[in-house]
């Protein structure tokens, strides 16, 4: 919306630079305005006249009409036509001189270039008198025909404005929608001198030390170990067959509430939490509590009934798709719509679970990860960052960590031993808690889970075997192997184990956990059998992000494909990524959604600094890139920065509004209050009409969260309020039902560290 899309007349500019838009003063004549005396001081009556009708009425354009030459002097004809400003809305502004102190008006329909058909609006004509408007009239009907009334919704709004304010008007009108700034600019540049100069000691210079900028981060992502973070060991709990609580508090595990919900509609287990929860002092027995669930005598998961757990969303919102009846058989057929197990999901993520519910097996819906690999190398991590991806795209995805079992079953801190290879108790033990997690897995299958991560050694074929033979009929398996040949980042990794596992939690000498991990790590290697069986992905050697090998074997399916791709991308190289909005624009200052304005002068201010920061921040980087949308505001925001390449990416563009572009939202909630409400509803999936939504958003940004993983230098993303939310939510882990309601402030830097411990993050504010 704006001027740009009203008719100026007389010099004036469109509603915007009269001040504020018919639509946001709600039909109300004169309102902001002045005095009527103001009237007979050479003052002109600045009219604003907004028209709206969600119908298609083909070629006819409303028109205005009425008393005054500036708008035909009644002749249907010399009729003013309205300016279609969103698919729906016709918009019309023009200044009547001086000595017209009254101006009847009508609205009528025709073609712009013809005189038939033309239909001129039901009833007396509309009247105005010394910048007010008579009567209340807040629609308009036109007859098509003799009984077919179309109907629109009328916004008037006068002002009385004296010439200068016209001439100033009109002064902020060419300000604000001045042509692009930024097109001429190539999709690739680098700028060596500066385009603004930056005086030492202007307001643009910041301090030396950048630790004076960082200002605490609202919900950082957790900094805890990563297997902590895994699933919750239901079956473990519900049988409260635990080591003890202390373990039990210390794994992070959540409380009650949360496990039952987690674990709704499973069919084979009994809710039996409170038994654990509420004998917080007693130490549990260890044995014979699950015998039945032991390797070799398991029992057969029930097959679940119905079709549980389908990823499929079309968004909600505008435009609607008509309902035919092959859509209306699809939908009830693979159960859409239950806001329960509605997942979030949108675009290919959707059509790709679509496509497996009316093609694939019925194991083939569900996809189990298995880890392989010996200890410390990498299998955690990889099921983490995995996991995040996964979900962050809208799978329904879950990371089961068989050693937190382990030490919720037998305690934290068992030596060596229990790992070695002719110890039977040890091996059953083990053997016996894999089992378990593998059963909780496939039982969270069955209640709607799409994806999940099996992580441990699964180091033998045996143990491999007895997997495959628990997914049969549940599951498709995948076997991913992390093999590492580097000996540095090997001993990297068991420093990282002995100082963050909670096996060595109780073990202060450094030295001691050392031992006892390379005896661990010796048993396992006496017995490793690397895969060749199956469905597999081998990562060999890819930690540095080159060299190295992705090796797979009888891997097919769109997830599967998804998942060889993002980790033939993925690598350890510590580097920066910093997200930051462009400085103020024009429409943020006036509270206006999407456009391509330029920046305000404090947005102006916030590109300097922000060339100042990166300066001083990346100055020790030999290659950094600076990535933008191709929206003028985020150009002009990288414009000042100096000496890195700068790329332009159409995915980083604002999320699309559609037909509510340039609006504000007091004016998306008068114009189109059901429109405002089904957004307020559920912003994630809402769709703009003829726009985006989050999810379409987040689907647009999957090459873009490839190609951040796959950059080994630092990179700096100048982009807008959705997208970064979207993309920060992958890197802090946060659910996709919160991205559209992340903070994301101005002129701020959000640091995200990548690094072999995962992701860290950092926020610098340059300024309010
Ligand atoms: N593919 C890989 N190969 C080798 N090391 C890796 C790999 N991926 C991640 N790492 C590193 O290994 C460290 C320890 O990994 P972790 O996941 O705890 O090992 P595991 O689960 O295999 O015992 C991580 O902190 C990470 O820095
Ligand atoms: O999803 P909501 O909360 O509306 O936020 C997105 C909006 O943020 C804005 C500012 O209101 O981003 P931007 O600053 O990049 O212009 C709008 O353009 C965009 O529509």
């Amino acid at each position: 919306m704006g001027t740009s899309g009203s008719k100026g007349i007389d010099g004036a500019g469109g509603a915007d630079a009269a001040g504020g838009g018919a639509a946001g003063g709600g039909g109300e004549a004169g309102e902001g305005g002045h005095a009527p005396e103001a009237w007979h001081g050479g003052a002109q009556l600045y009219v604003s006249l907004k028209m709206e009708n969600a119908r298609i009425i083909g070629d006819l354009v409303p028109h205005v009409y009425g008393s005054e030459p500036i708008i035909g002097s009644w002749d249907p004809a010399r009729a003013l036509a309205m300016e279609r400003e969103l698919a729906s809305l016709w918009t019309l502004s023009f200044v009547v001189p001086p000595d017209h102190e009254t101006v009847d008006f009508k609205f009528l329909l025709k073609p712009k270039e013809d005189t038939t058909p033309c239909i001129i609006e039901e009833g007396p004509p509309r009247l105005l008198t010394g910048g007010m408007l008579e009567g209340d009239v807040r629609v308009a009907l036109f007859k098509l025909n003799d009984d077919e009334v179309l109907e629109f919704r009328v916004f008037n709004k006068a002002d009385i404005v004296s010439p200068l304010e016209l001439a100033a008007s009109w002064r902020v009108y060419k300000e604000n929608f001045q042509p692009s700034r930024v097109r001429g600019i190539p999709d690739i540049s680098i700028n060596v001198a500066p385009t603004h100069a930056t005086e030492e000691g202007s307001a643009a210079t910041l301090e030396l030390d950048l630790e004076h900028y960082v200002v605490p981060t609202p919900t950082a992502p957790p900094n805890e170990y990563a297997a902590n973070l895994a699933a919750t060991p239901a079956s473990l709990i519900q049988t409260g067959a635990l080591w003890t609580n202390d373990v039990l508090l210390s794994e992070g595990i959540q409380s009650p509430s949360t496990v039952s919900a987690d674990f709704e509609g499973h069919s084979n287990h009994k809710k039996n939490i409170e038994a654990c929860a509420t004998d917080s002092a007693r130490k549990i027995q260890t044995s014979g509590l699950i015998e039945s669930k032991s390797v070799g005598t398991f029992t057969p998961l029930q097959k679940p009934d119905g079709q549980k757990g389908l990823f499929v969303d079309r968004g909600v919102g505008s435009p609607k798709l008509p309902k035919s009846s092959s859509a209306c058989s699809l939908a009830s057929g693979l159960s859409f719509g239950s806001a329960k197990t509605m997942p979030e999901a949108a675009g290919a993520v959707a059509a790709a679970a679509v496509a497996d519910r009316l093609h694939g097996s019925k194991e083939d819906r569900k996809l189990a990860i298995a880890l392989v690999g010996l200890p410390a190398r990498g299998k955690t991590f990889t099921a983490v960052k995995l996991t995040r991806y996964l979900r962050w795209l809208g799978h329904e995805t879950r990371h089961f960590n068989v050693g937190k079992y382990r030490r919720l079953k037998h305690g934290a801190n068992q030596a060596a031993d229990f790992f070695r290879d002719d110890n039977p108790e040890g091996i059953e033990a083990r053997n016996e808690v894999a089992a378990l997690a593998m059963e909780d897995m496939i039982d969270w299958m069955h209640g709607g889970g799409q994806v999940g991560i099996f992580d441990a050694t699964n180091s033998t074929t045996k143990r491999r075997r007895m997997l495959m033979k628990m997914a049969e009929g549940n599951c498709k398996i995948i076997f991913l192997e992390t093999i590492c040949n580097d000996p540095l980042i090997i001993e990297t990794n068991i420093r990282l184990k002995i100082q963050q596992s909670p096996d060595y939690a109780d073990q202060p000498d450094y030295e001691a956990g050392l031992k006892d991990f390379m005896e661990r790590l010796a048993n396992y290697e006496k017995v490793y059998e690397p895969v060749g069986e199956g469905s597999y992905i081998k990562m060999i050697d890819m930690v540095k992000g080159q060299g190295g090998q992705l090796q797979v074997n009888n891997i097919s399916g769109y997830l599967p494909g998804r998942i060889v791709f993002f980790l033939v991308n993925s690598h350890l190289t510590p580097r920066p990524i910093l997200l930051t909005r462009h400085g103020e624009s024009l429409h943020n200052v006036r509270g206006r959604v999407g456009g391509d304005t330029v920046l305000s002068e404090k947005g102006e201010l916030y590109a300097k600094k922000l060339a100042s920061f990166i300066e001083k921040r990346l100055k020790s980087e030999k290659t950094a890139t600076i990535w933008t949308s191709t929206l003028q505001r985020t150009i002009l925001t990288a414009s000042p920065i100096v000496g890195f390449p700068k790329i332009q990416w159409r995915a980083l563009d604002e999320i699309n509004s559609g037909v509510c572009d340039g609006m504000t939202y007091e004016e998306i909630k008068k114009i189109m209050p059901e429109e405002f409400e089904s957004r307020k509803k559920d912003k994630l999936r809402y769709r703009y009409p003829r726009g985006e939504s989050y999810l379409d958003v987040i689907q647009r940004l999957e090459p873009v969260i490839i190609e951040l993983e796959r950059q080994r230098a630092p990179v700096v993303v100048i982009s807008h309020q959705a997208v970064l939310r979207a993309l920060y939510a992958y890197f802090a882990d946060r659910p996709l039902r919160e991205v559209p309601d992340i903070e994301m402030p101005l002129h701020t830097i959000i640091e995200i560290q990548m690094g072999v411990t995962g992701v860290e993050e950092k926020r610098y504010k340059l300024m309010g």
